[in-house]
């Protein structure tokens, strides 16, 4: 049976917390994504604490700097051993190639092509010039020739990057059950959308972490799966 897809964010500011919850629904989900809210506040300590609970950590730093330096954070989170790290595509090439090079054993690097919460609006107010969805395959193609593992992409994009990169690893966010409260994602699909379209991860954070029974939740969301 294949793994379950779910990476729950654990976007939550107490350590204790997050371990509670991410014990809680651990047999309902495939991984835990622990981001930048989280790791500013817990760092090292706080990962190795999670990784307690026996599943994959996704580490989603979003690295974006000049290569050197991602390339030295890169090596300084080698000792935390995540299954995935993010990084932005908008670093360029030689950025990520470098990432690449400097990523641990066994860790897919993927860098995430336009952020499930901006629009053609928002593209436009930073000067990009093109609609979320080719500006997400633009920067698929640019981080496949790079030579990284895959992207991170809405559920809107992932179809056509899936059909242009057959072997890619594909991080799908912004992910909503049916009814599900939108918040500040712009670019929304539900769990089973994504996972048809080919995606290899469904990063859920809210719909289970502030739903009133996260586990009848994460339950609920795996039975659609
Ligand atoms: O890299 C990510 O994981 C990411 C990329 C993106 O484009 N959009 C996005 O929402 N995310 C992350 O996915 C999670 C989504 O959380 P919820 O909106 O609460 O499900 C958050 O931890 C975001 O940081």
């Amino acid at each position: 049976m294949n793994r379950n897809p779910v990476y729950l964010a654990l976007d939550l500011p107490r350590l204790d917390a997050a371990e509670a919850l991410a014990r809680k629904v651990s047999g309902h989900i495939g991984g835990i994504k622990l981001g930048l809210e989280f790791f500013c506040a817990h760092g090292h300590h706080g990962v190795h604490e999670l990784h307690k609970v026996g599943l994959p950590i996704f580490l989603d730093l979003k690295l974006h700097d000049i290569p050197n330096t991602v390339a030295g954070a890169m090596q300084a989170i080698h000792v935390l051993q995540p299954s995935i790290v993010t990084i932005h595509a908008a670093g360029g090439r030689a950025m990520m190639e470098d990432a690449k090079a400097a990523a641990g054993e066994n860790c897919k690097v993927v860098a995430v092509t336009v952020l499930t919460s901006l629009d053609g609006d928002d593209l436009s107010a930073i000067g990009v010039n093109a609609n979320p969805y080719d500006q997400a395959l633009r920067l698929a193609d640019l981080a496949h020739s790079a030579g990284l593992d895959g992207i991170v992409c809405s559920g809107h994009e992932v179809g056509a990057v899936h059909k242009q990169w057959k072997d890619g690893y594909f991080v799908v966010p912004g992910l909503r059950p049916a009814d599900g409260k939108v918040g500040d994602q712009k670019r929304t699909v539900t769990p089973r959308e994504a996972r048809d379209a080919g995606a290899s991860v469904l990063v859920i954070g809210r719909p289970i972490s502030r739903a009133e029974d996260p586990l009848a939740a994460a339950k609920a969301i795996e039975a659609t799966l």
